[in-house]
């Protein structure tokens, strides 16, 4: 179908969250040679028209070959009957009134789009159970899912999830950084699910929405239908759970509808930046329901695994990336997979503008020459050692001195051991920049800073925060 292969276009230019939550939540219907999208409400309609309107219409031109095709979008479930010569191409005339101050939540009563379609057949809000179907990305598949250590438990655990009828893990909490890999596990998971079940009402949907939808349908007066829709699910699966925090009425409701799902052995599904305790601003007895069943952790890929999806995602195009090719962008895309990824497609796109057909070190060292300039202004060692000093509050030169005392004896082994990561210096460079050292000195500091990662919880966070903070 048209839409389906313009979203498989859009996927390669648009990040996965952003078609999960906007370009998924519309409605596809292909009539009278046009491609009707059809928003569940203003917000989605906006973010598309101002967004992705022009994407769209650029590739449903080239999929259909026809340079006069036409991409409507309007708000509604479905195409109005109103003549056709009511309707005219978004890219000219919005169909929505720009002057109308649009709330900041979604509305899922129609408005009116311009004057001439106000006074054409009003088109119906979508009925909420209609709202989320496609709400999977079949791409995001256990299939597509590369695994390493850091992501192995999760990825068993899910793969338990979706092929079990049972709900012995029941939710499941997935927690992890940014771009790790936590929203592909959910999608493999409801795909899972989906395979097994065909049937099954299966959705997944950002806390954001769930917090703009239960708005909506306060203000709209249905707040039943919101109920009873998500509270007949079989299985829910929500993303960015930390967005829930301080929005007390939706943490109500959530609450309700996660205990009906739960007494109704239905499937929860829940992914966000921290483990349950940790989460800042929601309710403790959230939390804890959080921490029933199962919850895993997703990590950040060591060089193995960032190489191992560099390689996967290369095959998937057809592309055949070299050893040193793929290790030098696994190395230096380290913090996560979606950077790793936006560094291949960078590559990629490169290749195809160049029409060069083999990829060369020099290739991709000119095709990332911009993210890689960016990245060794941030990883620089003396960065890493003004960044790790701040942060544990000792003066910089505290970095280069002998004193031995814990206090700076650690923050000093944990910038060596940032260093030897996160650099492509020796060790003997590194000793050199922190006062002199011998490169003993610094292979001593980076295996003691593995192994305080692993026994202690607290270093292991601090390593991470210091390593996100010098990556992102
Ligand atoms: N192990 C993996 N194998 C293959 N692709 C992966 C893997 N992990 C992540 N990806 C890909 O990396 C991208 C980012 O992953 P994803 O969106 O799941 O991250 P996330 O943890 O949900 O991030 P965020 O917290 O920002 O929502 C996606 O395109 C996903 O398909």
């Amino acid at each position: 179908m048209l839409w389906q292969q313009c979203l498989q276009q859009l996927e390669q230019e648009v990040p996965d969250s952003e078609i999960n939550t906007w370009l998924r939540a519309l409605h596809a219907v292909e009539k009278r040679q046009a491609l009707y999208l059809l928003a569940p409400n203003t917000i989605v309609l906006q973010q598309v028209h101002e967004q992705y309107l022009p994407r769209i219409l650029f590739h449903s031109r080239i999929i259909t070959g026809d340079n006069e095709f036409d991409v409507m979008l309007q708000i509604g479930s479905s195409v109005p009957t109103a003549p056709p010569a009511l309707l005219t191409t978004p890219l000219q005339q919005p169909r929505y009134p720009q002057a109308q101050a649009l709330s900041p939540h979604d509305e899922w009563n129609p408005v009116p789009l311009t004057h001439t379609q106000a006074t054409a057949a009003a088109p119906t809000p979508a009925p909420i159970s209609e709202r989320f179907t496609n709400s999977l990305n079949p791409r995001m598949a256990f299939a597509n899912f590369v695994e390493g250590k850091s992501n192995q438990l999760a990825c068993a655990a899910a793969q338990q999830v979706g092929d079990q009828a049972d709900t012995t893990y029941n939710p499941m909490f997935i927690y992890g950084g940014v771009g790790l890999g936590k929203t592909h596990l959910m999608h493999a998971i409801g795909n899972r699910i989906l395979e097994r079940e065909p049937g099954a009402r299966v959705i997944y949907v950002y806390a954001e929405r769930f917090v703009n939808d239960m708005i909506s349908a306060i203000r709209n007066s249905r707040m039943e239908e919101f109920k009873q829709h998500y509270r007949s699910l079989d299985a829910l699966l929500i993303d960015d759970i930390q967005f829930f925090a301080g929005k007390d009425r939706s943490m109500e409701e959530f609450f309700h509808t996660f205990n009906a799902l739960l007494e109704g052995q239905k499937r929860i599904i829940l992914a966000s930046d921290k483990f349950p305790r940790d989460l800042d601003g929601i309710e403790d007895r959230l939390k804890t329901r959080f921490n029933w069943g199962l919850t895993v952790q997703i990590e950040s890929p060591d060089l193995e695994t960032r190489v191992a999806i560099l390689r996967k995602k290369a095959e998937d195009v057809g592309l055949h990336l070299p050893n040193d090719v793929s290790f030098f962008i696994g190395k230096r895309f380290h913090s996560n997979i979606r950077d790793l990824e936006g560094a291949l497609q960078r590559v990629i796109a490169s290749m195809r503008l160049k029409c060069v057909t083999t990829i060369s070190m020099d290739f991709v060292h000119n095709a990332l020459r911009d993210q890689l300039a960016s990245q060794d202004k941030m990883v620089s060692m003396s960065n890493i050692k003004k960044i790790v000093a701040q942060y544990y509050n000792i003066r910089l030169t505290d970095m280069d001195s002998k004193n031995r005392a814990r206090c700076f004896a650690r923050p000093r082994q944990i910038a060596m051991a940032l260093s030897k990561e996160l650099t492509n210096h020796s060790l003997p460079e590194i000793g050199d920049e922190f006062g002199g050292r011998d490169h003993t000195t610094v292979l001593h500091a980076q295996r003691k800073v593995v192994e305080l990662r692993e026994s202690d919880p607290k270093i292991e966070e601090e390593y991470r925060i210091l390593f996100r903070t010098l990556t992102s």
